[in-house]
């Protein structure tokens, strides 16, 4: 962009210095004139010679003499030629040169250069030159009249306007042909379109550019219908307006430069006129044309047409035949206009430039063609622009930004929904490095279809964008919340941050704080319906966060992308009115429903592998249909994705995977791996929680009533995971000899799991009692001895394996009156934790860890995972509140009345692999 404003500034200031430097040789002559008047004989002449201009009176002097030959005639004609050198010498040593370099830099190829040098061949460009050639210029007056080139700036800068004055229309014809030839062979073909309207004729106008006519490219307009035309531009003005300008940009130009690419064509709208005035609405509506056009790509040829225009305009009027002054040359110069390139020269371009444009067209376009030739080249302050599919060979865009921050995608099964995302997600990851772009990647359906965006087995490769990863979560839509969670948190930490610097929007941030990272992030869920499947608190809470997110996440470049193959039963979008429309960007795959507005049908009608991409919340008006590449195939993402994983930054870390169908892995866990010895209160990693961070459960287990575990479940597996998480993380957390462990092992099925237990904590130089049934009594009654003198020395931590195993051995009393096992387990479980002894234990059922603590609130057990328990059995254990919980299989809900309000859900470890880990 500034090296565009900087070329406009050279651009001007040379065709400044140019007038300026006639007109001053010119005002010098003037000049000269005062002072001649003063020398009588010689004077007399000088000062007819001024009149008449000395270059015309050396050429015919009769025009102030009869006697040339008269030495006062001579000596005056000599120093006004002498002075007029003077003056002129600036601009003669200088400026055509300077002028011919500037054409030659700012009109290259078919902008400036002799037509057979280009002509016939079809151009490439995307960006506009500065300057169009339109002939060769002299200043006649000047002493040595070297010609220079003339030329015009057009495309985005000005219109212009073409008098004829004393020459014919065919003369103004062939210079509207020239620049018309010039454009065309400039850009990619489709780049540039004509509209022509002509009062005088129905055809005949520009013979040679009919071959772009049937491709599109030429569109003749009725003499009497210049109404249609005008209709037709202001459309396209309106469309951009509401559509591509819609992100904050004020002209096609300005978004070109941020997106690297032009979304329109520009379209050159020539009007013929005969020198009368329009019709009053026709010249309003022109004149609303010509103030917006410019920034829309919307360029104004006018020839012979009055009308007033309060935006940049040049202007050229012809003499004659060959020579017309232009308004960027200055009224002292002439320019021969440049001769047009033989007719059947003209039709051989035309008909070239139309059969590449029909080709472009017609060819079958890949993922390859999404694309771009170098990568990570767009900046996202102001949105996120990429091409997803293409409409007869041209790409067609999706935006996400301020106008249409979010998506909803619907699609069948098997309609090429996830496909779509593919090749989304594809092009955008082209077109943004990693510090301008975040993927967070949730997919509910049963698979693992974003899991190839993150390292396996057989490709090492991630894609450097994707934060978080989540596959299988179809049973976790609490995931689906973890998420919804942390993009309202980053948002809120955005909005805060740019208050700071006083502006509220992410791109005015990015503005204040140019160093700084802000990605924009997209936020894709696919099957997202799946988050409010159930009427429950679940649903309830994302559908608060949905709306805030959706709502306030505009401004923060927080962008959601969801997507479903149904979105009709969502009650969340239906009856949320507030929420479904800030999704204004909607994408319908062949026979979605409810995503486009209810009166469009277009995605009922739609072929395989097409898809509706619609800017404007799915009204009928806005469907763009596109054909979508195959990006599922192989040698098609796969192969980006390693080209952009080679790019990324070394040290970047490959997004988190959360695999609903794996446990995690307690060694691989960076909470796990920094917990140190020695900790006052140590923390105990019992699972793992369903969040973005892949955050530890953990308890704290300070010197303070009620910091006891019960893990309450009948499956072996889970419960004995936590209880061997617990183990290990209170390992780590004292020096060898500095705690005690004790291990019952009270089942048979867990004597296994007990002894492991026993052995990791040995292993780790610990002081361990392992025991049996037979030794728990006894056990517990030292404990509790313990806890009653008051004297623990060290930390003590009993583990239980199965407690409830124990009921019966721990109701015996050993005499009348003595306390029972169970009588020394309430008073290690109600004094102990003060003095450092905590029970972690294991009950299979909820009753039985009643039936252990007795009746009465259970204040003892300060932290409780429950594995297959309902809900309603819960409440007890949770200060009375309603815990709605429906088992399912590895995964518990955990509850700690010192930190939580209420309880969440988390993965146990696999541990199991944890040792394998450590053994390997
Ligand atoms: N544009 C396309 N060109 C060629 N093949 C495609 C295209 N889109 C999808 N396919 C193929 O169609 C099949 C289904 O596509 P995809 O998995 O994207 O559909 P879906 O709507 O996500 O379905 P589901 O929800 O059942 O997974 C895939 O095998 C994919 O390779």
């Amino acid at each position: 962009m500034r090296k565009r404003n900087e070329r406009r500034v050279r651009i001007e200031a040379a065709f400044d210095r140019l007038r300026t430097s006639i007109a001053a040789a010119l005002g010098a002559a003037e000049n000269e004139h005062a002072r001649v008047v003063a020398d009588r004989a010689e004077q007399e002449f000088a000062l007819r010679i001024a009149q008449h201009g000395v270059a015309a009176v050396r050429r015919d002097p009769a025009q102030v003499t009869e006697r040339p030959d008269d030495p006062a005639f001579r000596a005056a004609l000599n120093t006004a030629l002498r002075e007029r050198e003077e003056n002129y010498a600036e601009w003669t040593e200088r400026g055509p040169d300077g002028i011919g370099a500037l054409v030659d830099a700012e009109a290259p190829g078919s902008a400036g250069e002799p037509w057979p040098d280009w002509l016939g061949r079809v151009g490439s460009a995307q960006t506009p030159p500065g300057l169009w050639r339109i002939g060769t210029a002299t200043v006649p007056d000047a002493p040595a009249a070297r010609p220079f080139p003339a030329a015009v700036p057009l495309l985005d800068e000005s219109h212009l306007r073409i008098s004829t004055g004393g020459a014919s229309a065919d003369v103004a014809e062939t210079l509207v042909q020239n620049l018309l030839l010039r454009l065309l062979s400039h850009f990619q073909p489709g780049m540039v379109r004509v509209h022509v309207w002509d009062v005088a004729q129905l055809t005949g106008t520009f013979p040679g550019l009919y071959p772009l006519t049937g491709a599109g490219l030429l569109t003749v307009h009725d003499p009497t219908r210049l109404d249609e035309m005008l209709e037709v531009l202001s459309d396209h003005i309106r469309r951009i307006h509401t559509g591509s300008l819609l992100g904050g940009h004020t002209s096609l130009r300005s978004l070109a430069a941020e997106t690297g690419h032009r979304s329109e064509p520009w379209r050159i709208a020539v009007l013929l006129g005969n020198g009368e005035a329009l019709r009053e609405e026709q010249q309003q509506q022109l004149q609303r044309i010509a103030r917006n056009g410019l920034a829309c790509g919307i360029q104004l040829i006018a020839v012979d047409l009055t009308m007033t225009v309060n935006s940049a305009v040049e202007s050229i009027t012809l003499l004659d035949g060959e020579h017309a002054r232009a308004s960027t040359t200055g009224p002292d110069a002439l320019v021969r206009l440049d001769d047009a390139p033989p007719g059947p020269e003209i039709s051989k371009a035309s008909s070239a430039i139309a059969e590449v444009f029909e080709a472009r067209r017609a060819r079958v376009r890949t993922f390859a063609d999404l694309v771009p030739d170098r990568l990570w080249t767009q900046r996202s302050t102001a949105g996120l622009h990429a091409p997803v599919g293409f409409a007869e060979g041209e790409p067609v865009w999706i935006g996400l930004g301020d106008a249409s921050p979010h998506t909803l995608i619907g699609g069948p099964s098997g309609s090429g929904k996830t496909n779509f995302l593919y090749g989304m997600l594809g092009s955008l990851a082209a077109r943004y490095s990693p510090d301008e772009l975040e993927l967070y990647l949730l997919d509910f359906k049963e698979g693992v279809s974003f899991a190839q965006f993150t390292p396996g087995r057989r490709d090492p490769t991630w894609l450097p964008h994707a934060q978080l990863v989540g596959v299988n979560v179809n049973a976790d839509r609490e995931f689906g919340l973890a998420l919804l969670r942390f993009l309202s948190a980053e948002m809120r930490r955005r909005a805060d941050i740019a208050k700071e610097h006083e502006v509220t929007k992410l791109e005015e941030l990015r503005a204040e704080d140019p160093d700084g990272r802000w990605p924009r992030i997209v936020a894709v869920i696919d099957e997202f319906q799946y988050l409010f499947a159930e009427r429950d608190a679940v649903s309830a809470q994302a559908t608060t966060l949905l709306e805030d997110v959706a709502r306030r996440g505009r401004s923060q470049g927080i962008h959601l992308v969801l997507a479903s193959q149904d979105v009709s039963g969502i009650e969340a979008f239906w009856g949320k009115p507030a929420i479904f429309e800030q999704f204004i960007l909607r994408i319908a795959l062949p026979k979605a429903r409810r995503v486009l507005a209810e009166t469009n049908q277009a995605a009922l009608e739609l072929p395989r592998w097409h898809a509706v991409v619609n800017h404007e919340s799915g009204v009928k008006h806005g469907n763009e249909i596109a054909r979508v590449p195959d990006a599922t195939a192989r040698d098609t993402l796969d192969v980006l994705q390693r080209k952009l994983w080679e790019q990324r930054e070394p040290g970047a870390a490959p997004p988190r995977l959360f695999d609903g169908s794996h446990l995690p892995v307690l060694s691989e866990l960076a909470d796990f791996t920094a917990l140190r010895a020695p900790a006052r209160a140590p923390r105990v990693l019992l699972g793992q929680v369903i969040d973005v961070a892949g955050t530890a459960a953990a308890v704290r287990l300070p010197q303070s009533p009620g910091r006891n575990l019960a893990v309450i479940g009948s499956v072996r597996e889970d419960a004995t995971s936590v209880l061997g998480a617990a183990a290990l993380s209170l390992a780590r957390q004292h020096a060898p000899g500095d705690a005690e462990f004790t291990v019952a092992g009270l089942l048979d099925d867990a004597a296994a799991d007990a002894t492991a237990t026993a052995e990791a904590l040995r292993a780790a130089g610990h002081h361990v009692a392992l025991i049996g049934m037979d030794g728990i009594a006894a056990a517990l009654a030292d404990l509790a001895a313990t806890v009653r003198a008051r004297t623990a020395p060290r930390p003590h931590y009993l583990l239980l394996y199965a407690a409830d195993a124990a009921h019966t051995v721990l109701e015996d009393k050993p005499g009348p009156g003595q306390p029972s096992g169970m009588d020394h387990l309430r008073t290690a479980l109600k004094q102990g934790p003060e003095l450092g002894v905590h029970v972690l234990g294991w009950w299979r059922s909820a009753q039985r860890v009643k039936t252990s603590v007795g009746m009465g609130p259970v204040d003892d057990i300060g932290a409780w995972v429950a594995f297959d328990v309902h809900g309603s059995e819960l409440s007890p254990f949770a200060a009375g509140q309603v815990v709605s919980w429906s088992p399912r299989a590895r995964r518990g809900l955990f509850f700690d009345r010192a930190t939580h309000s209420r309880p969440e859900v988390i993965l146990p470890f696999d541990l199991a692999a944890a040792q394998e880990a450590t053994d390997g």
